[in-house]
């Protein structure tokens, strides 16, 4: 069964062709394989549209040899998907900046996971005898999905949270927007996902917080920056256990503490446009 095939299957137990048009509602709950703790380490990559996740995830795949699994990628391939039966769904969430149902988001990410482990992307130590490391970018963004996740699919290590202004946020996404094709790169739909990140994810990313997982970065300065204060903070959470290479970065700027406690994070920087 093919990838494509599995969802379907786990997602509508074999309807029928006919069922076309999935509204969300009437999405039935799929069963999800619970991965090994011991053996399969996840990161949560948060923050708002256009903080930089995927930016500094880039980063640590080359360093560290994470598996990168953006949820809004998955997402955008499975829209374009000839004869998706979601195409059309998930087509008007993201232009709405809205939050896809959870029984489709997760799916994807599960698959993914299990394929990658089925075809590790590197033959480091981190992906032997059935492990994995994966950083999971842009999920969760909706209390119900981090529940779900957590319990029936994988419990994250920490998630790191990148903190800015919204005022940078609009800047980098308009940037973006001439170039990346995005249909969600544009400002009525930026304000949108903007009003989401605030009402919807930023709860997730504070009950992590009440659990003591949440990393803080400032991601306003300079790439290069981010990565320095990302890095040490990856290095201390995880022991360096999983670095791959060590390309150390050049930068002669001061590293800045990520906030470790278990205070919820400063929330301070969300504008409104
Ligand atoms: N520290 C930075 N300084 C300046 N520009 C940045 C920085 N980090 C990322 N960018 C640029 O900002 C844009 C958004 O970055 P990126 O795509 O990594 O954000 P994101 O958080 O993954 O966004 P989204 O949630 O919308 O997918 C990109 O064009 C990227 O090159
Ligand atoms: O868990 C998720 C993640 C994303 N979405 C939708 O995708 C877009 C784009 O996400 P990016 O992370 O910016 O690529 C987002 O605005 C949501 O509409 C989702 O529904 N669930």
């Amino acid at each position: 069964m093919g990838v494509i095939d599995k969802i379907k299957h786990a997602l509508h137990h074999e309807k029928p062709a006919a069922s076309t048009g999935a509204s969300g509602s009437e999405l039935q709950m799929p069963e999800f394989d619970k991965f090994d703790e011991s053996k399969v380490t996840v990161i949560f990559v948060l923050g708002g549209p256009g903080a930089g996740k995927g930016t500094q995830c880039e980063r640590l795949v080359a360093d560290y040899g994470f598996k990168h699994l953006s949820a809004g990628d998955l997402l955008r391939a499975e829209q374009d998907r000839p004869g998706s039966e979601y195409g059309d769904l998930i087509k008007d969430y993201i232009r709405e900046g809205k939050i896809v149902p959870m029984e489709v988001t997760i799916k994807l990410l599960e698959v993914a996971m299990h394929e990658a482990i089925k075809t590790p992307p590197n033959d480091s130590e981190a992906w032997k005898d059935g492990k994995g490391l994966f950083l999971i970018d842009g999920f969760p963004r909706k209390m119900d999905q981090a529940l779900k996740f957590d319990e029936a699919v994988c419990q994250s290590s920490f998630v790191l949270f990148f903190n800015t202004t919204e005022q940078v946020m609009l800047e980098r996404l308009l940037e973006r927007g001439k170039t990346s094709g995005r249909a969600d790169d544009n400002r009525e739909s930026i304000t949108k996902r903007f009003r989401t990140f605030v009402d919807t994810s930023m709860p997730v990313v504070k009950y992590y917080g009440g659990l003591g997982k949440v990393v803080e970065v400032d991601s306003s300065p300079d790439k290069e920056i981010v990565y320095a204060n990302v890095k040490k903070a990856v290095d201390e959470r995880l022991g360096r256990t999983a670095t791959v290479t060590e390309t150390e970065t050049e930068t002669e700027a001061p590293i800045a503490q990520p906030t470790t406690t278990g205070e919820p994070p400063n929330l301070a920087p969300v504008l409104s446009l």
